[in-house]
């Protein structure tokens, strides 16, 4: 891969806290569900401002059974010289965020501007110069979570590149992170505190731990062998073996941690044995010649 020389013309890559938020989307068809889908992730509360009538069934089947999470608001958004007519209005300052899915650019474009006069930030369906921020391709699994955006250069190469990513992942990293996340958690009850001495103890640890383990040791972790982990290694200030953590649970725990590391100096183990098979030839050539 190319270095990164990038000094300009990207985005801002961020993942944006949404839980007890307000978010409203207008027009509730195919786009609309997707981004009913997206956002439902994130715990925001919802208000769709959409005619029934024009629901996608994607739509309909998510206002039945998250509806405390959504406010459907069956109604058209309108506008007649600026100014907007729709039944009851909807005020848009009232929002963290404002996204439109609808077939309608024209009305796009006026949602737009009154979010851009009062700050709100906005996104337009496929309107590029009307988006605040782009959707991209999502890979979740968990607490991971990996955006593929090309820019708005190439929206189906997100697509296939999003399809290469999830090819490269195990399937056990979100397993892994979860365990990783419950992990800092208790470590950070036995040593509270944001930076100083212990902060910095604390992430050395954290690290060291994250480069020596595996995820498939990190996902073997129960409660039970957090703390464990944390009493023989955190309190002795090292890194416990996985083995002596996880493979003490259960029998098949101890099976595929020993798996695992033997997997993994397999690569030398091979190297020492060809070298025995080299160092063997060259002796015999030897002999020969004498
Ligand atoms: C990521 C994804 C998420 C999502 O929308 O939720 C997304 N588009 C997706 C798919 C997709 N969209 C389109 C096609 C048809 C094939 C093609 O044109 O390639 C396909 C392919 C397909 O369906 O497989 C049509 C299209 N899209 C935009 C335009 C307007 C233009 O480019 O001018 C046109 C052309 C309309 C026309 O030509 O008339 C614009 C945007 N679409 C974006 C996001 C933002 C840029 C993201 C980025 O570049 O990374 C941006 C700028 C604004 C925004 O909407 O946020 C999702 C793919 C990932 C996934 O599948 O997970
Ligand atoms: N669906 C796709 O895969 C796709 C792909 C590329 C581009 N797009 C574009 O994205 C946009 C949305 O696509 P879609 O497929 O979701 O369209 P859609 O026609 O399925 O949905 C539009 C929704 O907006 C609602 N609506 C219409 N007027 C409204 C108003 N005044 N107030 C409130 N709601 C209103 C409709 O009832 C409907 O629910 C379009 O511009 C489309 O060209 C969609």
């Amino acid at each position: 891969m190319a270095e990164n020389k990038t000094v300009g013309g990207g985005s801002l890559l961020i993942a944006w806290q949404l839980k007890g938020k307000k978010v409203l989307i207008v027009g509730g068809g195919e786009v609309g569900a997707q981004r009913i889908d997206s956002l439902l992730t994130t715990d925001a509360h919802i208000d769709l401002v959409s005619p029934s009538a024009g629901l996608h069934p994607r739509s309909k089947g998510f206002l039945e059974k998250y509806p405390s999470r959504i406010t459907h608001i069956d109604q058209e958004f309108a506008f007649i010289d600026g100014r907007q007519t729709t039944t009851a209005f909807i005020d848009v300052g009232t929002y963290d965020m404002v996204l439109t899915a609808l077939d309608d650019n024209a009305l796009s474009r006026q949602i737009v501007e009154v979010c851009r006069a009062i700050r709100v930030p906005v996104n337009a369906a496929d309107i590029p110069e009307l988006c605040d921020f782009y959707f991209g391709g999502q890979v979740r699994d968990g607490p991971l979570q990996i955006m593929i955006s090309t820019n708005g250069n190439g929206p189906r190469i997100a697509a296939l590149i999003k399809d290469r990513v999830k090819n490269a992942l195990t399937g056990k990293e979100g397993d892994a992170l979860t365990k990783v996340g419950i992990l800092r958690t208790k470590l950070k009850e036995r040593a509270p505190g944001v930076g100083g001495d212990v902060g910095r103890r604390r992430m050395r640890w954290m690290s060291k731990l994250c480069e020596q383990w595996s995820l498939e040791d990190f996902a073997l972790l129960n409660e039970e062998a957090m703390d464990q982990l944390l009493d023989e290694g955190w309190e002795h200030n090292a890194v416990p073996l996985p083995v002596q953590v996880v493979g003490k649970r259960k029998i098949g725990g101890i099976l595929e941690a020993i798996t695992t590391d033997w997997v993994r100096s397999l690569p030398s183990f091979t190297s020492f044995l060809a070298g025995i098979g080299f160092a063997h030839i060259v002796f015999r050539l030897y002999q020969a010649r004498k």
